[in-house]
């Protein structure tokens, strides 16, 4: 079993695992006659394979409750998954680098703030969805097309918050 803590989520702490999608640390350009900023470009969506495609979804998740027993990691290796929670909502967010095993040292696990959003990169090993307090809804950009796209890594895993 492994016991982790989960830390505020940062961009450079996450880098190995993909992007941090956030409006506050992003630049960004003015539209529309000024009256919008466009923050661009903000994670790489990866869609990879047979009829590999860019799927646009809304998943609404139950809260887990802490700490957080996770039994598996999973995969998604033809393509990126991204997390934009659309009320603030805060997430635990556990991930390991790609690669065939996963080395426990090689674990993290990030709490956001609610204003943060995140984008696996293809291959990343990561916790399903775990929306923390309250329902929550979330905008969700990922691979559609042939072939599997889902594995999951049997680990036991407890997370919690440090407050
Ligand atoms: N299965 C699915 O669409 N969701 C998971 O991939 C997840 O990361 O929550
Ligand atoms: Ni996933």
């Amino acid at each position: 079993m492994l016991t982790l803590t989960a830390q505020p989520l940062t961009s450079e702490a996450f880098a190995p695992f993909g992007d941090v999608i956030d409006a506050r640390t992003s630049a960004s350009f003015p539209i529309n006659a000024g009256r919008t900023q466009r923050h661009h470009d903000l994670a790489k969506v990866e869609t990879l394979g047979e009829n590999g495609h860019t799927l646009v979804n809304i998943f609404v998740s139950q809260p887990v409750s802490l700490p957080l027993k996770l039994t598996f990691l999973e995969r998604h290796p033809q393509g990126s998954q991204a997390f934009m929670p659309l009320h603030q909502e805060r997430f635990i967010v556990v991930v390991a680098p790609p690669g065939e095993q996963i080395h426990a040292q090689d674990v993290k696990a990030f709490v956001t703030d609610g204003r943060q959003g995140v984008n696996y990169c293809a291959g990343t090993w990561h916790a399903i969805q775990s929306v923390l307090e309250r329902e929550g809804e979330f905008l969700v950009v990922d691979r559609g097309g042939e072939g599997n796209n889902c594995e999951e890594y049997p680990l036991e895993i407890t997370v919690d918050l440090s407050e």
